[in-house]
C-alpha cells in the first residue's frame, strides 16, 4: 500500500514471452522519466480501463502488435520521486505483428533465466518482476 497518501499511478506492464524462452525489453525514449532506462514494454492505465485493454492500446502503439491474451504475473508498487507506481505485470504468449520500436525506442530480446539482463540501466521496479520471473514455467 502507498505509505504517503501519494495519489498511485496504475500501470500495466507486458512480458512478451516467445517460443524460445526469451522475453523483450525496450528502452525509454528521450522525454519521459527514466529515459534510457531499460523496462519492459507498457504504460499508464487510463480511467475505466481494464488492465488488458491498457496493455493491448500500449503494445500497438510502442511496438505495432496486437495481443490475444495475457496471464497475470505479479503486482508490484514503487515510490519513485516523480510518482507512487502500482504495476500490473502480465506475461503475454500470443501476438500477431513483429515487435517494433514505433516511438524509436531499442529493443532488446533477453534469455529468461539466471543470468542478469545483458542491457543497463533497469528501472528500480524491474527487479522483483524479473525475480519473478526466474521461476516461471515457460
Ligand atoms: N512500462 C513500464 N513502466 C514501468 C516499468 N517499471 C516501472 O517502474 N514503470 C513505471 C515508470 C513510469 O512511472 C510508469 C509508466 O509510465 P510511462 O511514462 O511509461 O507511461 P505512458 O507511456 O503511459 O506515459 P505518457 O508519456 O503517455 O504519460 O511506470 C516497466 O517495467 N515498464
Amino acid at each position: 500500500m502507498s505509505n504517503s497518501n501519494r495519489p498511485v499511478t496504475e500501470v500495466a506492464a507486458g512480458i512478451l514471452l516467445d517460443a524460445e524462452g526469451r522475453f523483450l525489453m525496450g528502452q525509454r525514449p528521450e522525454g519521459k522519466p527514466y529515459a534510457g532506462y531499460w523496462e519492459v514494454p507498457g504504460g499508464k492505465i487510463e480511467a475505466g480501463e481494464s488492465v488488458f485493454a491498457a496493455l493491448k492500446r500500449e503494445l500497438q502503439e510502442e511496438l505495432g502488435i496486437d495481443i490475444e491474451s495475457s496471464e497475470e504475473l505479479i503486482i508490484l508498487e514503487h515510490d519513485y520521486p516523480h510518482a507512487y507506481v502500482r504495476l500490473h505485470v502480465s506475461i503475454i504468449r500470443k501476438w500477431t505483428g513483429v515487435p517494433t520500436g514505433c516511438e524509436g525506442q531499442a529493443l532488446s530480446w533477453q534469455i529468461l533465466g539466471d543470468a542478469l539482463p545483458t542491457v543497463e540501466p533497469l528501472l528500480p521496479a524491474a527487479w522483483p518482476m524479473l525475480e519473478k520471473l526466474k521461476h516461471l514455467k515457460i
